[in-house]
């Protein structure tokens, strides 16, 4: 099927439905207008020395080749394909970030190979197909932010046949962790339920409105921002208790916008820690660069966002709370029926739902607990 822009699909799916691109661009293009947003993305080392490394350890995919980069911002990756030998670089960006994308072409001495074009990538005219193309467009957890959809828009309009696509793969991950996050979260939820309490009591007092009808519905809100909303860390390592799992796995040559709508994936993920309390899961992701089977990298590069010793990235992990906790013990297999689909007020954001089940080593089963969370 082909693609449309920004997730609605022809003849789709029903959890498509058309986008409103003014609120878009408020919701979403905005921020990457401004430098300051461009230049975290510019100080994450792990992202700069992957794209970088797999550009340059790669010279013969860009010598005299026309490169397409989607979504440009500030034209680094542009300016690095010209740098390697590109023919022509189009370097298309949607926001008035192309302004500085073009002024930056140009003080690095490749204004006459990149060509910086202002627009949406699904709208934008190209006088030849290309041999490949370049994006960085992941968000959190892989797939929040959905610019993949204008990547494969992109590919399917402009990628000659034997093209590549950089990245080439990209995965999706889901472990068992260990963190504090979960008591912090519950206290500040206590702290506003208290507050609120207090407010009703007052409202009563001074006003004489009985409040208390809106509890319920104000706890509710609460708990879906502070326990059921995931957080953005950058995990230690030890944190992770038990062996992650792939979730889910792109081609970025293949893939479709039906593929990556919607993720469901069934995993167990074996307990590795003795006495552990197993109060989330944390997902992230990694890419690579490996070419394509017809045109292999020389040398294949990721990027990776797992926990790191060494220093994180911009994305982090994105840290799902269990509430309650579970006490698990090496030899404890989780269960984990997963699912992520894009919320219904807007498709740059997710909403997920887990259930998860504790098989005890010793064979006793814990019952299962379905728990929504949303990646906002
Ligand atoms: C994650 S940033 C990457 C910027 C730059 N390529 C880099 O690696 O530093 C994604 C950029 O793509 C742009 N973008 C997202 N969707 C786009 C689309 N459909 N058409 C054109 N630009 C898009 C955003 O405005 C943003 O500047």
């Amino acid at each position: 099927m082909a693609s449309l822009p920004n997730g609605a699909a022809a003849g789709g799916s029903s959890a498509a439905r058309p986008v409103d691109k003014e609120v878009d661009f408020a919701n979403y293009f905005c921020t990457y207008g401004y430098l300051y947003h461009q230049k975290e993305m510019l100080c994450d080392r792990v992202r700069m020395d992957a794209y970088h490394s797999s550009v340059f350890r790669n010279a013969p995919h860009f010598q005299g080749k026309v490169v397409l980069d989607v979504g440009t911002g500030s034209g680094i990756l542009a300016i690095w394909s010209a740098q390697a030998g590109a023919r022509k670089v189009y370097a298309v960006e949607a926001t008035n970030m192309a302004e500085h994308a073009r002024e930056l072409a140009r003080a690095n001495g490749v204004a006459d190979i990149v060509e910086v074009i202002q627009g949406t990538v699904e709208d934008v005219e190209l006088p030849e197909k290309v041999d490949v193309i370049i994006s960085e467009w992941m968000g959190y957890f892989l797939l929040r932010e959905s610019m993949f959809d204008s990547v494969i828009c992109a590919r399917d309009r402009w990628l000659k046949p034997d093209g590549v696509m950089y990245p080439s793969h990209a995965r999706m991950w889901l472990a068992p962790i260990r963190t504090g996050l979960g008591d912090k979260k519950i206290e500040d939820l206590d702290i506003a339920m208290e507050d609120w309490n207090l407010f009703v009591e007052d409202t009563q007092t001074c006003y004489g409105v009985n409040m208390n009808a809106l509890t319920k519905a104000y706890r509710a809100e609460h708990e879906k921002y502070y326990l059921k909303s995931s957080i953005w860390n950058n995990l230690h390592p030890n944190q992770v208790i038990g062996k992650p799992a792939v979730i889910k796995e792109i081609d970025c040559l293949t893939a479709t916008v039906d593929e990556i709508r919607e993720v469901r994936a069934q995993v167990t993920l074996p307990i590795s820690l003795d006495g552990a309390r197993l109060s989330a899961l944390a997902g992230w992701f990694d890419v690579h660069f490996r070419g394509s089977v017809r045109n292999p990298a020389v040398e294949e590069v990721e990027l990776n966002t797992a926990p790191n010793e060494h220093g994180g990235t911009h994305w982090g992990q994105q840290v799902f709370l269990l509430t309650p906790h579970l006490k698990v013990s090496r030899g404890d297999n989780v269960n984990v029926s997963f699912s992520m689909v894009r919320s219904k007020e807007n498709h740059r954001l997710m909403d997920m739902e887990f259930t998860y089940e504790l098989h005890e080593l010793s064979g006793r089963k814990h019952p299962a607990v379905t728990a929504k969370m949303y990646l906002e």
